[in-house]
């Protein structure tokens, strides 16, 4: 027997992997776990699994979990076949892994001894983690930077998927930004996130190489009210007015791809924008307390609008301070970005705070993962961020890294593939 196996020759990650059905409540190491279906309102237990099959992908309404490994691939394959193969074998490791299973018929530790295995082995005896894996095409998938339709898929291409402009400020890198295919793994154990997107690249070998990928270490917004709004690198509350999994109808109206909007197969779907945002936080920590918060336009304790009390206190942008001007000045944060300003743009914010070493310049190199769902980055991300150009906050910011991707809808179940209606 195996060291992952217990006695009845299930896996710790089998036995956690066969409850991750909608709606149970089961005991697990004497504690009671109540696992809701994807989209609803429940917090996810730290340990237990995320349903995978369903309408939506999970992953972007379900409760943002604390870490994220994000990859962007690019398709070393001109084959069409290559593609379709490559997707149902990730669909089919994803909904393993999902489940706390190892990727794979025999797994890390059950193959034959002469074969490499079929699964690398560092999240045995790990619990699913609350994993979920969301897969996202990207403008290049349909069109290359060539003008090639490598995959005949060129008219499937959505309009809404249209390269995203240059904004003011940005200083993108072109080998941390885009990318053919994109899948977000995140989880509340970063070795569980980390295996994931490590196994989908074993698969993929030959056919895909990891463009660039990200790790997160701290969710920096909160997608459900059963969640406490977390903190960004610049120690401000994140999340406080983001769309959330309860705001069934806004999701509806910014979130999800109606039926008849756009090509079929998207129906379902969401778009995502990734920004990589570097914070020039030595400076920002010797900016002043009471300049930082006007920058934001809340207070860094509370997470209160400037002018209100309490975090969930309305944004009143007409209130004035005590000096007769605007108590959320004019260029604050939260004001260009708000709907009301922003001609009723809105998102599901899903970011990542990152640290990734030092810039050999005695700096941190550090900031926001920025990931935001939407129905169309044409009427969500795009306007906002052109909105933000006048944002005080760009003073300590900028914009390294860039994607956009088209998500599809959820594989309704075992046997469909993601992507599926993209090649029917
Ligand atoms: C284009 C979209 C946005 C980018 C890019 C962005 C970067 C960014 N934001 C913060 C910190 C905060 N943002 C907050 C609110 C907020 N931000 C956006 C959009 C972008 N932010 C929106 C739509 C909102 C909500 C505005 C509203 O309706 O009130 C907040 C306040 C808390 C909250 O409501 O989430 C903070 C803090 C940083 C540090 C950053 C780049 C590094
Ligand atoms: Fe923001």
């Amino acid at each position: 027997m195996s060291s992952s196996t217990d006695q009845s020759g299930l896996s710790r990650r089998a036995m956690l992997g066969v409850v991750g059905g909608a709606g149970v409540a089961v005991g697990v190491a004497g504690a009671s776990i109540a696992y809701g279906p994807q989209g609803t309102a429940h917090a996810a237990d730290v340990d237990g699994p995320i349903e995978f099959y369903g309408e939506h992908q999970a992953g972007i309404v379900t409760p943002a979990q604390d870490r994220l490994h994000f990859a962007a691939f690019d398709l070393i394959t001109e084959s069409r076949d290559d593609l379709v193969a490559l997707l149902r074998a990730w669909s089919e490791a994803a909904a393993q892994m999902t489940a706390g299973r190892p990727a794979g018929a025999t797994g890390a530790v059950d193959g034959h001894p002469a074969a490499p295995p079929d699964d690398t082995g560092e999240a045995l005896d790990l619990p699913p983690g609350g994993l979920t894996l969301t897969i996202g095409f990207g403008p290049s998938l349909f069109v290359d930077a060539e003008g090639r339709d490598r995959f005949g898929l060129a008219d499937r291409k959505p309009e809404a998927l249209a390269e995203l402009p240059h904004f003011v400020g940005d200083a993108l890198r072109p080998e941390i930004s885009d990318g053919d295919l994109c899948v977000q793994a995140c989880a509340y154990d970063p070795q569980v996130a980390v295996h994931a997107i490590r196994n989908l690249a074993r698969i993929g070998f030959g056919k895909v190489s990891v463009r660039w990928s990200q790790l997160g270490f701290g969710r920096t917004s909160a997608t459900s009210r059963e969640q406490t709004t977390p903190r960004n690198m610049m120690g401000f509350k994140d999340g406080t007015n983001n769309l959330k999994a309860e705001d069934t109808a806004l999701l509806g109206e910014h979130v999800w791809v109606p039926e008849g909007e756009g090509p079929a197969w998207m129906a379902g779907g969401s778009y995502v924008v990734t920004r990589r945002i570097r914070m020039t936080i030595e400076t920002w920590d010797r900016t002043p307390l009471g300049e930082q918060e006007t920058i934001i336009g809340r207070t860094k304790g509370s997470g209160a609008p400037l002018g209100g009390v309490k975090e969930f206190d309305e944004l009143d942008f007409g209130k004035a301070g005590a000096d007769g001007t605007p108590a959320i000045p004019m260029q604050a944060h939260v004001r260009l970005a708000h709907h009301s300003t922003t001609n009723g743009a809105r998102m599901l914010r899903r970011g990542y705070n990152f640290t990734d070493g030092s810039d050999g310049l005695g700096r941190l190199d550090a900031g926001l993962f920025f990931i935001a769902y939407q129905r169309d980055p044409r009427t969500g991300f795009v306007p906002v961020q052109l909105n933000l150009a006048s944002d005080v906050l760009n003073e300590y910011i900028r914009h390294v890294g860039s994607g956009l991707f088209a998500c599809p809808p959820g594989v309704k179940g075992p046997g469909g593939f993601w992507g599926e209606g993209l090649f029917g």
